[in-house]
């Protein structure tokens, strides 16, 4: 799916367009999966209703409220705690091919890894959309294990919108993986697809 970028400027001067804003949250961890693999990194995402992977958010009304308190507000509806989002938090807007009309805004904040796993415990225990419009939150793995899994395995699923690329690009921006291992990640995401795609079970 191709989005066009835009600027922060442009996007807000599409008073006819609806608006979206979506969070990439993370935090650093000196966790170790199996007590041996770091993990370096924990970054969120989610399970939606419909089955398809995206970041937390959602519409917001730039007529109403600015779009850092609209992305606020959904936080604490799909997260269940308060996430002060404010305009250093922005990275980038892009104009939607599908569905048309929408522009989709696109925030990244880091988290001390303490406030990060209460988020999560708050998503389960608090949060309204949790169960409804929110299925989990989820962890990106950012390791790749020998037989595929991890990232590629990750990154072969289905993604809302440009959700996807726009996991890539922050993951890529704030070096949580190297950009030879992202590579070779998306690469055998690919062929992951595909097998997947072509077996008949
Ligand atoms: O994570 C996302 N990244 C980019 N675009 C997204 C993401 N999640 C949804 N979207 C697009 C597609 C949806 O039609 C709109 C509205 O988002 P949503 O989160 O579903 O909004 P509400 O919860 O309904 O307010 O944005």
């Amino acid at each position: 799916m191709a989005e066009k970028e835009m600027s922060r400027e442009d996007a807000l001067s599409r008073l006819d367009h609806k608006h979206a804003c979506h969070i990439l949250l993370y935090a650093d961890s000196k966790a170790k999966l199996f007590g041996k693999i770091p993990i370096k990194h924990i970054v969120l995402m989610q399970m939606r209703f419909d089955g398809l992977l995206g970041f937390p958010g959602g519409l917001v009304d730039p007529s109403v409220e600015s779009l850092e308190a609209g992305l606020s507000r959904e936080l604490q509806e799909e997260l269940g705690a308060a996430v002060p989002v404010t305009s250093d938090d922005y990275v980038y807007s892009h104009l939607s091919s599908s569905p048309p009309r929408l522009v989709l805004h696109f925030y990244s904040k880091k988290l001390k890894e303490a406030e990060l796993l209460e988020l999560e415990r708050a998503a389960v225990a608090t949060a309204v959309d949790h169960g409804f419009e929110v299925l989990g939150l989820t962890r990106v793995p950012l390791y790749t294990l020998r037989n595929g899994g991890g990232l590629p395995w990750f990154l072969s699923h289905s993604f809302i919108s440009n959700s996807r690329a726009q996991l890539l690009d922050e993951l890529r921006r704030l070096d949580l993986v190297s950009p030879q291992n992202l590579e070779k990640a998306v690469k055998k995401a690919d062929e992951l697809r595909h097998t997947v795609k072509s077996d008949p079970h």
